[in-house]
């Protein structure tokens, strides 16, 4: 049988169900949701999904999760950040306080515009076989710039919309919101190839 890795999604606040129900469709992979430092020990991987970037922020440290998570990235947990996810895994959050402060990007709040704003598009992505990627995109916001070990996968409308540093994954998009499901297996192998 092969191994069976376990993939949380933090589950504070947040489009938390529908990366579960992705997740769930994938081979070699259980999804949990994630609320306690316990539920954060148990996992292989971890995506911080998207929402409201301050308030799962703040949520974060009401419930204990920060710092352990912090440290569970430091010593290499897999983790990809969805819109506001990304914002919270941003070293630079432009004009405003960073929240987890791990990857080298400098990121900028609801850049794309408002709700009315929302937009669809597709777009590939470095890494990601079988043509342009669907995207949807929510109060999103953009990559300013990515620096030291973190490099861009993808642009629209000529700003990164998705990023990669060794075990960190950022998409300012809503792979989730589709039905397609190769983003999820992006992460998935890079949460299976780790030992
Ligand atoms: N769809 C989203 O996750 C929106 C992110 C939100 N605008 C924020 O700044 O946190």
């Amino acid at each position: 049988m092969a191994p069976v890795k376990k993939i949380g999604v933090l589950a504070l606040q947040g489009s938390v169900a529908e990366h579960l129900a992705m997740l769930e469709a994938l081979p070699q992979i259980s999804a949990l949701p994630v609320k306690t430092p316990e539920d954060l020990r148990q996992i292989d991987g971890l995506i911080l999904p998207g929402g409201e970037s301050t308030t799962i922020g703040k949520l974060l440290r009401i419930f204990g999760l920060q710092v352990p998570l912090q440290a569970r990235i430091a010593s290499g947990l897999p983790v990809w950040g969805t819109c506001a996810g990304a914002i919270l895994l941003a070293s630079e959050v432009c004009g405003e306080t960073a929240h987890l402060g791990c990857m080298d990007i400098a990121i900028r709040r609801n850049a794309f515009g408002t709700q009315l704003d929302s937009f669809r598009c597709a777009t590939p992505v470095a890494g990601i076989p079988g043509g342009p990627l669907p995207m949807v995109f929510i109060r999103a916001p953009w990559i300013e710039k990515t620096w030291g070990r973190a490099y861009p996968l993808a642009e629209v409308k000529g700003h990164i919309v998705a990023a990669r540093q060794d075990n960190l994954l950022a998409t300012s998009f809503h792979p989730e919101l589709t039905d397609d499901l190769r983003m999820h297996r992006y992460f998935a192998d890079m949460v299976l190839s780790q030992s």
